[in-house]
């Protein structure tokens, strides 16, 4: 769509008191303190993606503890070579994340079976002390890897920071990834230490992992691993028995091995290594992204404070695994002195009502959730605010996902008018956003508002031209340093695999990989999918994102959809498919077909409409909830794939290669309507 075609889409947003938001306070700071006169975000956008001195007001701004304060931002370099930041500042992280030391509640652990159980932000550091003494007395040290297989729960935080405050690398798993997919990952960066809970507790049912450790650990073994650390569910408490597993301990046992010393934390240049996350590709070994302290401590507290405006006391809960990038970005929360909610288990066991009222109950400023979420609760009809009042609530915000223009304005009507519906995105390469709210501005339906502060979007033609302001769609690309660049990729020798993941396409520029459009009238942005999955039939280029949005107003007989490209060799043009799977009673009938081809006809284009509709049993998925397009690609193009451990429902993928021979499946393609 070329720019004069767009419109201003359903206003959805506007703060009652926009001078009032933190944000907005950091342009006061940062006029004030430089004698500048931005008028707006925009103005202090433009600031704060061409002087490298705006990341040292932020820090000023936020309050970052430092035992060394920076006077030198960046040693500048090319963005592939990953910039030094704040070369001669010191810090540790979990000292900022964990500033708080009094009785108020910093954590609480919620479980579907109505557990509840409170943390003091003085009982958090004490755990936290005990941890780190036991981690030393056990030779832990700078650099060295912890790793875990944990529900988000409070142990994760506990042994995050602990290593942490010793400057050693935390990385973390989900307990429902196989273990093909925790060896991937663990056999690369070799960890000293694995701490693995023994069983999990989801949908009602309670899963022993202990089959699943015992063969990770005696793999690991092989592979530097010198101590395992095991440990109860805090929901089942249950005896654990550590015998079966090669150098086993229960925690207990672990902690008691600790000296009795107080908290300290070490002191590490901005750059030292935090947290290894793991890019989610369905196929080939995860790569092993490498986090600063400084750069995440920097950026999420960013978010916490000026995207969601996330105060002191305020309460933050994150729907996520430890497997997600969502996990770390949400401990920005407790750098701003919030409360953080730690639930693990089904949203909807017993009961989908019974979780929102859970959340109402809480007082829950912040929910963070995807589409996929919101999108489920709209298709079983329930209403949250039909439920509880929410008379906290102020922000939810979703991401993994697109949240499409049907969702966002069931979503308004569905939450208090006061709470801030918003859509955010970026992800596990930086540990952060690049594109995000801004509580001030308006908020329009089916878009996210603004570029994040301090991070330089841009929308790049095949070419490499900026055509943001077309109204024409692109690649979604970085074209300057922000702290949270990662280090690179643990054990990628001469950064080749860093440089084919992000720089390859467009040299000197990181390249997103995201399929994304900026609407020229409001600003707003739409990402339109992932742009290895872009729809190309005929040579109209459109993400599948759009196709999604269609759907939405089918979702009380649709379910879930799958929308993507087949070409197989012998194909002249790429040819769009969607895959249905329908409600329970409900089945893809021909009359429903006809019904969604002409909703998309309308909606798009004749051009957008798919050849075939298809429905399938189930939708193949990550383990961090998101749909897995281009493999599926790939099966109905003719391509043969072993699932990595990161596809959550591997047998899924096989659901999909009986389309590769569609002609004799169903015969030629009918004409479209
Ligand atoms: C912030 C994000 O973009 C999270 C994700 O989708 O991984």
């Amino acid at each position: 769509m070329q720019s004069e075609h767009w419109e201003v889409p359903k206003l959805i947003w506007q703060h009652p008191d926009p001078g009032l938001t933190r944000i907005e306070v950091l342009r006061h700071f940062i006029n004030h303190k430089h004698g500048f006169k931005f008028k707006n975000y925009y103005e202090l956008y433009q600031y704060s993606v061409s002087d490298w001195t705006f990341w040292k007001d932020l820090w000023e701004f936020l309050g970052i503890i430092s035992s060394v304060p920076p006077t030198q931002v960046i040693i500048e370099a090319p963005l592939v070579d990953s910039p030094r930041w704040f070369p001669n500042a010191r810090l540790n992280y979990a000292e900022n994340i964990l500033f708080r030391n009094d009785d108020a509640i910093a954590c609480t652990v919620a479980r579907e079976t109505g557990f509840l159980r409170h943390y003091s932000s003085r009982e958090l550091r004490e755990m936290v002390r005990v941890m780190r003494n036991a981690m030393r007395a056990n030779g832990l040290k700078a650099g060295d890897r912890v790793a875990a297989i944990v529900t988000n729960s409070i142990d994760p935080i506990v042994i995050a920071m602990a290593a942490s405050s010793i400057g050693a690398i935390y990385s973390s798993t989900a307990p429902d990834m196989g273990v093909s997919g925790i060896l991937d990952r663990y056999r690369q960066i070799r960890p000293k230490f694995v701490f693995s809970e023994t069983e999990v507790l989801y949908a009602g049912k309670q899963i022993s992992i202990i089959p699943k450790v015992v063969q990770v650990a005696n793999d690991l073994a092989h592979h530097g691993l010198e101590r395992v650390i095991v440990f109860p569910s805090s929901v089942t408490g249950m005896d654990v028995d550590p015998r079966g597993i090669k150098n086993c301990s229960i925690l207990s046992a672990f902690l008691s091995e600790g000296r009795d010393e107080p908290l300290a934390f070490e002191q590490h240049p901005f750059d030292h290594p935090l947290y290894i996350l793991y890019s989610s590709g369905t196929t080939g070994p995860p790569k092993c992204i490498v986090h600063t302290a400084g750069g995440v401590l920097l950026q999420n507290k960013k978010a916490a404070a000026t995207e969601w405006d996330i105060r002191f006391d305020d309460t933050h809960f994150q729907y996520t695994t430890c497997a997600w990038m969502m996990w770390n970005a949400m401990l920005g929360a407790l750098a701003v002195g919030a409360r953080l909610i730690l639930y693990d288990g089904s949203p909807f066991h017993p009961s989908v009502r019974s979780f929102l009222k859970f959340i109402n109950d809480q007082r829950v400023t912040h929910i963070g959730t995807s589409p996929r979420f919101l999108s489920e609760i709209q298709g079983q009809g329930i209403r949250p605010l039909d439920l509880a009042p929410f008379e906290t609530l102020r922000c939810v915000y979703v991401t993994g996902a697109v949240l499409t223009p049907p969702l966002y304005e069931w979503a308004i009507t569905a939450f208090p008018k006061r709470a801030h519906v918003n859509a955010g995105s970026g992800g596990t390469d930086i540990c952060a956003g690049f594109i995000g709210a801004c509580t001030p501005l308006p908020g329009y339906s089916g878009e996210m508002q603004v570029k994040s502060i301090g991070m330089k979007v841009e929308i790049f033609d095949p070419e490499g031209n900026n055509i943001e302001d077309t109204g024409l769609p692109g690649e979604l690309v970085c074209t300057r340093a922000h702290p949270s660049i990662p280090l690179g990729f643990w054990g990628d020798e001469g950064r080749k695999n860093f440089f084919n993941a992000y720089f390859a396409k467009y040299p000197g520029v990181w390249t997103q990989g995201d399929f994304i459009v900026k609407n020229p009238k409001t600003q707003g942005l739409v990402i339109l999918g992932r742009s290895d999955g872009v729809l190309n039939p005929s040579g109209v280029r459109f993400g599948s994102g759009e196709i999604y949005t269609v759907m939405d107003q089918f979702s009380h007989v649709v379910d879930d959809s799958l929308c993507i490209g087949q070409r197989r060799p012998q194909d002249k043009d790429e040819r769009v498919l969607l895959f249905l799977k329908m409600r329970p009673g409900n089945t893809c009938t021909e009359d429903l077909k006809v019904k969604i081809r002409g909703a998309i006809k309308t909606a798009l284009s004749a051009r957008h409409v798919p050849a075939y509709i298809f429905e399938v049993a189930e939708i193949p998925y990550t383990v961090n909830n998101k749909k897995i397009e281009i493999a599926v690609k790939q099966i109905v193009s003719g391509s043969t794939l072993k699932p990595s451990g990161t596809v959550a429902n591997p047998d899924a993928l096989k659901l999909y290669y009986k389309y590769v021979d569609l002609e004799a499946l169903v015969g030629q393609p009918k004409a479209k309507l």
